[in-house]
């Protein structure tokens, strides 16, 4: 019986897949695998049952990557299955942020005793009024599973689109429409762009992108989105440049006490992916990761171990083993199982970084003490017998 902790809400579409061999365990510490959302697993002690941590959703700084991996603990998300839901909140912020719905409806809401509001509302409304976004220049900066849809769409709704991603994945390159712009640099989209949208992770090098340098490249009045992630932004330098005009708006996905109730700043509740949709289909994608890699320990959708899968095991034994990215591993565990005069029949190996994972396929049942000699290899993190 597998133990399976959710440490935030999980839509029941996706627990609903969990079969009778798996129960819902109140405690994180007693748990074989986790769920979670946006709540942060960095302060927590993790178990050393813990075998697998899997992000319903996209973002994993809120999981501590390395420390999983040094655990042997896979950690997964679920690209794309939210990208829709962002896609379409940062359609409606793209128009929150050149007309002033917000302030028209808190103003009309303002007058509701008034029995002339129809008369007011006709004579006030120009206060309130905006641009349209159709020839409109958006710079999308990543253009990863949301950042593709975002430009696509942007595209048909008439704007002119830059994107800039110098990683792009092949699978995003041929996603995306052959009207956006190949923007070459960052500089490039803020030289040109009068709308800013930011989709790519929390990392050390897109940490505080947009700061007082950056801003200082831009249009004057350039409208900024961030659904991505809060530290991409110096706070500071954001309400400054919105004071002195350098910034006409900011949509942030991402409250936090420096931006709430600053002007021209619009706050949004962490909505991008709460979304029934959304919600439904990361929790569908986390719960299969979590049941393939339990049941037969194939790794897809991996943040800090290599994709890595053998299907279903047609042989007498399996046995996974997490373990360093170091010379000598491999024959060590094949020596080891021959040792005990077994044959492999089947085995992978890949690696990511400084982690490897290696499925051996046997044939004999794999037995505890295999399993020990395999664990007492140096540079050996983890190992089940998966059969
Ligand atoms: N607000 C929300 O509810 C919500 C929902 C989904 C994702 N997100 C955030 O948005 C981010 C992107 O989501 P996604 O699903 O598109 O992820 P993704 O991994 O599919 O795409 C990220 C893209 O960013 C690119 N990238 C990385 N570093 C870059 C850099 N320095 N400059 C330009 N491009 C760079 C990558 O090459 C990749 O194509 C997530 O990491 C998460 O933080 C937020
Ligand atoms: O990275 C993500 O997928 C989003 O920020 C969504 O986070 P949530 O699942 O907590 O809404």
């Amino acid at each position: 019986m597998y133990k399976i902790n959710c440490l935030n809400k999980i839509s029941p579409v996706g627990l609903d897949l969990f079969t009778d061999h798996y129960e819902m365990a109140d405690q994180f510490n007693e748990a074989d695998a986790v769920l979670v959302r946006s709540s942060s697993v960095h302060d927590l002690e993790l178990p050393p049952a813990l075998e697998a941590i899997a992000r319903a959703g996209a973002g994993v700084n809120n999981i501590p990557l390395d420390k999983c991996a040094e655990k042997g603990i896979v950690v997964f998300n679920t690209p794309g299955a939210n990208a829709n839901g962002v896609k379409e909140i940062v359609i409606a912020s793209l128009i929150i942020a050149s007309r002033d719905i917000f302030g028209g409806v808190n103003w009309v809401d303002s007058c509701k005793q008034d029995p002339e509001v129809a008369k007011l509302v006709e004579k006030n409304k120009s206060k309130f009024a905006g641009t349209e976004i159709k020839g409109k220049k958006l710079g999308v900066i990543g253009l990863g599973a949301v950042g593709v849809l975002v430009a696509n769409a942007l595209i048909k709704l008439g704007m002119e689109v830059y994107g800039f991603d110098p990683y792009i994945s092949v699978d995003a390159a041929w996603n995306l429409s052959k009207f956006v712009k190949h923007a070459k640099s960052l500089e490039e989209i803020y030289r040109e762009c009068d709308y800013i949208t930011v989709h790519v992770p929390l990392t050390d090098t897109t940490k505080a992108m947009f700061n007082k340098e950056t801003f200082a490249l831009m249009k004057d009045g350039v409208k900024i989105l961030n659904f991505s992630r809060d530290a991409l932004v110096i706070d500071d330098d954001m309400i400054a440049a919105l004071k002195s005009g350098k910034v006409g708006r900011y949509v942030t996905d991402f409250p936090n006490p420096k931006v709430c109730g600053v002007e021209g700043v619009i706050t949004i509740p962490h909505l991008g992916a709460s979304t029934s949709e959304s919600e439904d289909n990361c929790a569908i994608m986390a719960v299969r990761e979590l049941m393939e890699y339990l049941e037969n320990g194939n790794i897809r959708n991996s943040v800090n171990y290599p994709n890595c899968d053998m299907g279903v095991c047609t042989h007498a034994g399996r046995i996974a083993i997490n373990h360093r990215n170091i010379p000598n591993m491999i024959s060590q565990f094949t020596a080891t199982v021959a040792k005990e005069n077994i044959n492999i029949p089947d085995m992978i190996n890949k690696s990511k970084g400084q982690f490897a994972y290696t499925i051996l396929d046997i044939e004999s049942p794999s037995t505890p003490e295999l399993a020990q000699k395999i664990r007492e290899i140096d540079g050996v993190l983890k190992v089940r017998i998966i059969k």
